[in-house]
């Protein structure tokens, strides 16, 4: 999990805008070396020129669309289609290849499971990092960290290292971390997934009331039951490109009919 507030030269003063965030033509390419078997001369050669062979990858294709205070975004799609990548260039992770992200507010993310923390710290020491990465002062950390701490109900666990938890229990820590740090912009990534039923319930309930509070939330999970449940607004990804954004209701069924096509014509084209 990684927690982190906006850079500041993607946030903007809240103001008076009805906006919480704004995505123009977004496109996001990772740059990896990639190796399709090569010989082992084609590999001496290129170690000899110091070569590396680079493959991009597209991960998100002008990308468009803003969200409005009030806003509960669920974003979906199949893996590897680029809802990741979004959070993290909305989060200002991630430099955008080209196009725009504009963010009126602090955002508070919860990323992917295990990144971000010092694991050879305690549950309370990566409470207070968690909350100066936030952009909180030392005197707003030491105010609420026991408060964090006691949410994630993890007893004596939380003085301990947090090489000593399963991941569960890392995301407690971070999901506490998270949503106690009054964010203007709740960023949750597949967090609630490692979750136990209690768990689950008493983060629901935590979101229900921050959407109250935030400007904005954005929920990504292949859970379309909560995305349902959670969210007012939803887009699908699909191979970096947006399809379609509406009523969670409408795009789920648009995307689930999309997953059983696709599924029957790959096995049309098999035969
Ligand atoms: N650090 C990286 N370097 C290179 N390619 C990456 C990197 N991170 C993601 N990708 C690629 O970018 C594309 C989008 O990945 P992303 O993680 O955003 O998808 P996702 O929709 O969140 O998938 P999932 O549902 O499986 O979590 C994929 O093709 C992935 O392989």
């Amino acid at each position: 999990m990684i927690l982190l507030s906006v850079s500041p030269d993607l946030e903007t003063e809240t103001g008076t805008s009805p906006y919480a965030v704004r995505v123009e033509d977004l496109s996001i390419t990772y740059r990896t070396t990639f190796e399709r078997k090569p010989t082992l001369k084609q590999a001496i050669v290129r170690l000899g020129r110091g070569e590396r062979a680079v493959r991009e990858v597209h991960a998100l294709k002008n990308v468009s669309f803003d969200v409005r205070v009030g806003t509960s975004m669920g974003i979906i799609g199949s893996n590897g289609a680029g809802k990741s990548t979004l959070m993290r260039a909305m989060a200002g992770i991630l430099p955008p290849t080209a196009g725009n992200v504009e963010v009126w507010g602090k955002a508070s993310t919860l990323l992917a499971l295990g990144v971000g923390f010092n694991k050879s710290l305690s549950g309370r020491e990566n409470i207070v990092l968690g909350g100066l990465a936030s952009g909180l002062s030392r005197r707003e950390v030491e105010e609420r960290a026991d408060e964090v701490a006691e949410w994630t109900e993890l007893g004596d666990f939380i003085d301990m290292p947090m090489n000593t938890y399963s991941s569960g229990m890392s995301a407690r820590v971070g999901f506490s971390v998270a949503v106690h740090m009054k964010p203007d912009i709740l960023m949750i990534d597949e967090a609630l997934s490692t979750g136990d039923a209690h768990f689950r319930e008493k983060a629901n309930a935590k979101m229900s009331e921050l959407r109250e509070s935030a400007r904005a939330m954005f929920l990504v999970s292949h859970g379309l039951g909560s995305i349902g449940e959670m969210c007012n607004d939803c887009i699908w990804l699909d191979k970096g490109r947006l399809m379609m954004r509406g009523a969670p209701e409408e795009v789920i069924e648009a995307y689930m009919t999309h997953v059983k096509v696709k599924k029957s014509a790959t096995t049309t084209e098999d035969i």
